[in-house]
């Protein structure tokens, strides 16, 4: 049986009476790349969050490695590489000091692997945090989280300021480390496209609710927009939309031809509309 990493049961968060979260439960196994996908403001950075374990849930729990996430034992917190989408840095620092100080908090830490994604990421090592470009500063937490050979990495937006040729070079620096690893990952993004070809899996959140998540092969192969009139058994009904129902093919196998098939942009217009 495949491990679960990453545990959510009902994890449910609530701020000025709206549930900012609302009873989100999943079982990430491990080796899964999971892609948190959906609109400003759906809840990704507050389930990152908390799955992280900085902010507490008001019902519910969630665990990474087995461990409750609220109460990380300093073994898990060695094997997370978490990147917020604010980076909180030492602006006095230089990127090289900064590096230099982190890594002696982590015994895994690898100063190697740390230069080299640096390099490659093109980041000014002598400079001053303060000076650093906004991109750069994302850049630079990227590499704090990844140089202890994370096993699980929580990634909030790590590239909504890189260039797209950065942005590619970060994608690649991510998942194809020296070392075959087995990491699970959850990485959130608006953009599909920056998604494609690195992720396993794909979630979906809508206000605070999780509305999909499967493999990225079987998004494609199984979800298909039911015609309107279409009479849909209801446990094959994924989401309902205004004008259409989001099917799952496998569980109205009747349904495959009369229905379309989606590329992952209509998914998540449709999940939207
Ligand atoms: N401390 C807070 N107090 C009140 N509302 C909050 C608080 N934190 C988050 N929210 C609200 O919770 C919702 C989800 O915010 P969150 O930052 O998790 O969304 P997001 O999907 O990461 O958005 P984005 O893509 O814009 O970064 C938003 O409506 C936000 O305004």
């Amino acid at each position: 049986m495949t491990e679960t990493v990453i545990h959510a049961d009902q994890l449910t968060l609530r701020r000025d009476h709206t549930d900012v979260l609302h009873n989100i439960s999943f079982d990430i196994p491990a080796g899964a790349v999971v892609g948190l996908v959906g609109r400003n403001g759906a809840g990704k950075s507050t389930l990152l969050q908390c799955l992280a374990g900085l902010v507490a849930p008001d019902g519910g729990a969630s665990a990474l490695l087995g461990c409750p996430s609220l109460d990380l034992s300093d073994s898990v917190r060695e094997r997370l590489g978490y990147v917020a989408q604010t980076p909180d840095l030492f602006e006095w620092m230089t990127v090289l000091e900064h590096l230099q100080t982190i890594g002696r908090a982590y015994p895994r830490w690898n100063e190697d692997r740390c230069l080299t994604l640096a390099l490659r990421l093109d980041l000014p090592l002598s400079t001053r945090v303060r000076d650093l470009s906004g991109g750069d500063q994302q850049k630079l937490s990227v590499v704090l989280a990844l140089a202890h050979d994370p096993d699980v990495m929580l990634f909030d937006e790590p590239v909504a300021s890189l260039d797209p040729l950065t942005r590619r070079e970060f994608m690649r620096a991510i998942f194809t480390g020296e070392q075959e690893r087995e990491r699970t990952v959850i990485i959130s993004s608006h953009i599909l496209s920056d998604l494609e070809r690195v992720v396993s899996h794909v979630a979906f959140i809508r206000e605070g609710r999780l509305q999909l998540l499967d493999s990225w092969d079987a998004m494609l192969e199984h979800y298909r927009l039911a015609p309107p009139a279409c009479e849909a058994p209801a446990g094959a009904v994924v989401w309902r939309g205004r004008a259409s129902a989001l099917i799952d093919t496998r569980r109205a196998p009747a349904l495959a031809d009369a229905s379309r098939a989606l590329t992952l942009d209509e998914l998540f217009v449709e999940l939207n509309a």
